[in-house]
Formats: C-alpha cells, sequence, structure tokens
C-alpha cells in the first residue's frame, strides 16, 4: 500500500517546472490563474492542507491560524522574509514554518545595485523624458540633467546580513565607502573585506552617509524605523533605497520629507501599503517605483521553489527541513 501524499495547498502560480514537480510528490492544489487569495479562501486552504504554500501577500495572522485544521504541519513559505506569518502562534501551534532564503540574495542585491545607480544618475528621469518627447532633446548640455556621482560617497546599509553585505560587494568597486548598521558586528572577515565601518546606534550613521540602503527584515523593531525624526537625520542630499519591505519606512513621512527637498531622492522596491502605491510618490521625479521585483528572476523564482520542495519533503520524510524559522532568532 502507497502512503497518501500530504495536500499542499498553493497560493499563487508558481514557475511550471517546480508545479510540475510538485505534482509528482504531492497531492497538490495550485492557483492555476495566479489570483491572490481573499480571506475566504486563504481560511479555506489553512482548514483543509496538510502543508500551506504562501507568499508575501498573504496574511497568516493569530486569527488566521486559529482556524487551521488539525492537519496543518508545515507553512512553506515562497521567500525570504516572513513578517507576513505570525511565525511565534504558528510555533505554539505546533505549525513549522520554513522559507527561501539565500538563493534571491545576488538577484535582490543586483536591484538593490540598480536604484542605487538609477536614482542618484536619474535613470527613470531621462528614459522617461525622452519616451515622452518622442525622442526628441535639447541636444548634449553641460548643464542639463545632472546628477550626483557615487564614487567617493558614504554607503550607509541597514541590516548587513545576506543581501546587505552582496549590496556592500557591489558597491564597494563602484568607489562607495561602506557603512552599516546591525544588530551585531559582521564578522571580522567582512569588515576586512569590505572595509565596513559598524556603527552600533544608527542615529549617529545616518547624518554621515550620502545613501542609505534598507536591507533588514521587517519586526516589530523594524517598523518605522526610519520615521520622521531619523529621516531629519539624513543630509538634504542623501538617497534612500528600499529593497526590505515598506513598513521599515514611514512612508508618509519619506513623502513629506522628499516633497519638501529635505532629501535628494529615492528608490523603493517595496511600499507600505503594498500592492498600492502612494500616488504622490508617482508623481515625484526623484522616485524611482518598481512593483516589488528584487527577486524577480527567472532562475532565482526557480530556486525558490526548489527550496520550498526540499522543505515540504524533508519535513514530510520525518526530518528538520534546513529552512526552519526559528522566531528567537529571526
Ligand atoms: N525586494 C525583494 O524582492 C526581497 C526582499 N527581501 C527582504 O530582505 C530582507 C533581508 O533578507 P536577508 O538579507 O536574506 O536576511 P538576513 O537575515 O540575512 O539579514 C538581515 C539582517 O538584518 C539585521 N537586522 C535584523 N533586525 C535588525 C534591526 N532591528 N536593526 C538592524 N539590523 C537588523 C540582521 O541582524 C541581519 O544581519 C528580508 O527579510 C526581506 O524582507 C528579501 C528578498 C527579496
Ligand atoms: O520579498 C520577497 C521575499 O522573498 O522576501
Amino acid at each position: 500500500m502507497t502512503a497518501k501524499k500530504p495536500l499542499v495547498i498553493v497560493t499563487r502560480k508558481l514557475p511550471a517546472p517546480i508545479e510540475a514537480r510538485m505534482g509528482e510528490l504531492f497531492d497538490v492544489r495550485l492557483n492555476g490563474d495566479d489570483h491572490p487569495f481573499s480571506a475566504a479562501e486563504l481560511a479555506a486552504a489553512i482548514r483543509e492542507a496538510d502543508v500551506l504554500v504562501p507568499t508575501v501577500t498573504d496574511r497568516i495572522d493569530a486569527r488566521l491560524l486559529s482556524q487551521a485544521g488539525e492537519n496543518l504541519r508545515l507553512i512553506a513559505q515562497f521567500g525570504t522574509g516572513v513578517d507576513n506569518i505570525d511565525v511565534e502562534t504558528a510555533r505554539r501551534r505546533g505549525i513549522t514554518v520554513t522559507n527561501t532564503p539565500g538563493v534571491l540574495t545576488e538577484d535582490t542585491a543586483d536591484m538593490t545595485m540598480g536604484l542605487l545607480l538609477a536614482v542618484p544618475r536619474r535613470l527613470a528621469e531621462g528614459s522617461r523624458y525622452l519616451r515622452e518627447h518622442e525622442g526628441q532633446w535639447p541636444g548634449w548640455s553641460p548643464t542639463w540633467m545632472l546628477g550626483r556621482r557615487l564614487t567617493g560617497k558614504r554607503l550607509g546599509i541597514i541590516g548587513m546580513g545576506r543581501i546587505g553585505q552582496a549590496v556592500a560587494r557591489r558597491a564597494k568597486p563602484f568607489g562607495l565607502e561602506i557603512h552599516y548598521h546591525n544588530r551585531k558586528p559582521a564578522n571580522a572577515v567582512i569588515e576586512q573585506e569590505l572595509e565596513a565601518r559598524f556603527w552600533e546606534n544608527l542615529d549617529d550613521m545616518l547624518p554621515k552617509v550620502d545613501i542609505v540602503s534598507v536591507n533588514c527584515p521587517l519586526t516589530p523593531q523594524t517598523f518605522h524605523l526610519l520615521d520622521t525624526r531619523r529621516l531629519k537625520l539624513l543630509k538634504p542630499e542623501a538617497y534612500i533605497v528600499n529593497t526590505a519591505r515598506g513598513e521599515i519606512i514611514d512612508e508618509n513621512a519619506l513623502i513629506r520629507a522628499l516633497e519638501a527637498g529635505e532629501l535628494a531622492g529615492a528608490g523603493l522596491d517595496v511600499f507600505e501599503h503594498e500592492p498600492t502605491v502612494n500616488p504622490r510618490l508617482l508623481k515625484l521625479p526623484n522616485v524611482v517605483s518598481l512593483p516589488h521585483m528584487g527577486s524577480a528572476t527567472i532562475e532565482g523564482r526557480v530556486e525558490m521553489g526548489g527550496k520550498v520542495i526540499v522543505n515540504i519533503k524533508t519535513f514530510m520524510d520525518g526530518h528538520r527541513p534546513p529552512d526552519r524559522v526559528i522566531p528567537a532568532i529571526m
């Protein structure tokens, strides 16, 4: 007699090879048209599934978890950030949570670097100008479309983990001086390799840097970490790039600062109220906004799916899955 396959419910469409492999291994229920699950669909899924595979767009809070069926033993997130999941409540209910760290580090760091170049050098603005003026422009001019030089500037990374370090490794050869704030100093090898300066107190680092890159997770401690007061610590010539989570910056405070000319610009891959972007941000010429594309490469998404499968399979085989999220060390 063959063992019953676990019912795995996946909330969004995944890359085709991943869905095919899941179909071979599990009794899988896929989301063919990729619609975001409604609260009712999510509740039904959590009641029925042995394993739920959500993404950042699914809010798995304590209220939802209170409706979980007895079968639900694993939430295998397709993504690195797990701020959408109440991991501690899940743990108390005996539900394991896993994620997909590492395989999207380089892609997200590339995107961060893209924003880091795009905003001070006005890439999107220049491209938009040509499009809006049907390819006509005043011709090369010594004073038109001037941005800011990257070389020699100071980059302040908030959250020197996998992605923060990958950003620093890219930024250094561009001539940026690396500064960072983290819960604790990075190891000596990293500090030496990157000649990075650790700032224990974020308030001390902010006035000293020219560009801030936000790369920490969203947690109760980092919600609105960059609020009105901290944004005011930055120089008016400073730029902010955020590829972590929108809620880490008080978005209204950021908009006010940009509109008032108290900041030079921002590159944002994430927003406080996703999937909605505040229209005031879209009106600002010095803001480059992307629809949460940091990990959006074909290779990365397939590798993320591979990790989800390994996590489910290992768990179902009775072992500890490699990417278990432990609330105490998040
Ligand atoms: N835009 C996108 O598509 C993507 C966004 N992300 C976001 O990036 C975040 C970081 O990912 P990884 O680098 O892989 O995580 P990580 O866990 O390797 O690094 C996070 C770093 O932030 C530090 N940190 C935590 N709390 C802090 C605090 N209160 N103050 C200062 N530092 C703090 C940690 O000590 C750690 O060094 C994820 O949590 C996720 O939200 C991740 C992947 C793709
Ligand atoms: O934002 C994406 C993630 O994987 O985290």
